[in-house]
């Protein structure tokens, strides 16, 4: 047992007012734990002793990653720190969390996986640096990518930029795409996404709206933002399905296979507090992975009640990972 039970936590002050505070320390409380917010102004040894580091420094790495002094300055002195004191427990590790950060490497991840033989996939994808269009072109060929596809930052996570996102119907307006970006050919999945939440070895999935379906056609491009198509309350003109699309029957998620999803990502991410955003083929029932998000809302609107017993269940992990470190 670690000599001190104290949790540290960080999120950003908007994530702060979406969770019940009072809450969560009386689970910790519950577990025998202690827990306090971290104050990255000031010097992590001032704060210490704690055990573990609960986070959610998305932002911040982003805006290390876009060269912002302060932000590197934070991060460095949060990796340093953990280096120095290397039993905390942390949710989850700053590496695992870069990783995910790029869309590319990302959905690289996941085509390493073994979940094709499952019937998952990620779909057709690349990256575009380049704004050659030629080039372009041949990098769509050569990786499979196909008419429509959606064009999307390469940093998924940290600022409103990560959310801004086309989708490119024709070679006429490849140019629209903004590189550097990663280019994602379009599932039709009939305007229904699921997100898997998972927190350590337990997981639940909820039912968002989603684009609708598109087809490769001479019509310009589309421009939209993420944040507000696949939140429980949105309501986007483009979710709205055209009428020939409008079915009575439709494919169902197999519990099994997104358990199977979200064990393997888990592992693969190495991380415990994960969003995965899954979509269903609406021709061949396939699942396909199309975006992977570090601690996500969890299906909150207030109070986390997207996950039964949100911080119970987070809780639970931390116990296990302290006893087993
Ligand atoms: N390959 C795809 N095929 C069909 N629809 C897609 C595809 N990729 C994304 N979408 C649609 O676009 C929306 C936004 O995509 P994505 O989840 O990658 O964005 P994001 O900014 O990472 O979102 P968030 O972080 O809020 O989950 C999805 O909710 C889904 O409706
Ligand atoms: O919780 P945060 O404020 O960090 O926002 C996250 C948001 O949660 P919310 O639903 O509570 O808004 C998530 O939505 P769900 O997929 O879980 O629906 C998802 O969009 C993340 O990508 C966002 O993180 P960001 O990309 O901005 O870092
Ligand atoms: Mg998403």
């Amino acid at each position: 047992m670690p000599p001190n039970k104290r949790i540290a936590v960080w999120m950003s002050e908007k994530k702060l007012q979406k969770i019940n505070w009072q809450e969560l320390v009386t689970v910790c409380d519950k577990h025998g734990f202690e827990v306090f917010k971290l104050d990255l102004n000031r010097s992590l040894e001032e704060q210490a002793p704690f055990c573990v580091l609960l986070h959610k420094l998305t932002d911040i790495i982003a805006s290390a990653n876009q060269g912002d002094i302060r932000s590197m300055e934070i991060i460095n002195e949060v990796e340093k720190y953990l280096e120095r004191n290397s039993t905390i427990t942390v949710l989850d590790p700053i590496p695992n969390v870069k990783q995910l950060l790029d869309r590319y490497n990302c959905y690289s991840i996941i085509q390493a996986t073994n979940l094709h033989s499952y019937g998952v996939f990620t779909p057709p994808f690349c990256v575009l640096r380049n704004e050659d269009l030629d080039i372009i072109k041949d990098q769509l060929k050569n990786s499979l990518v196909t008419f429509p596809f959606i064009c999307k930052p390469i940093l998924g996570h940290g600022s409103r930029q990560a959310h801004e996102m086309s989708i490119i119907f024709n070679e006429k307006y490849l140019i629209d795409c903004k590189t550097p970006c990663v280019a994602q050919s379009f599932i039709n999945h009939n305007a229904i996404l699921y997100k898997i939440f998972i927190v350590g070895d337990k997981h639940c999935f909820v039912e968002r709206p989603s684009l609708k379906n598109f087809q490769a056609s001479q019509r310009e491009s589309i421009h939209f933002d993420s944040s507000d198509v696949s939140k429980a309350d949105s309501k986007s003109r483009l979710s709205v399905l055209d009428p020939d699309d409008v079915v009575k029957e439709r494919w169902q998620p197999d519990p099994k296979v997104m358990e199977v999803i979200a064990n393997t990502l888990r592992k693969s991410f190495g991380m415990d507090l994960l969003g995965i955003d899954v979509v269903i083929d609406k021709s061949t029932g396939r699942y396909g992975i199309i975006d992977v998000n570090a601690y996500p809302g969890f299906g909150s609107v207030s109070g986390y009640d997207g996950f039964p017993n949100f911080f119970d269940a987070v809780l639970d992990c931390i116990s296990k990972k302290v006893t087993s470190n």
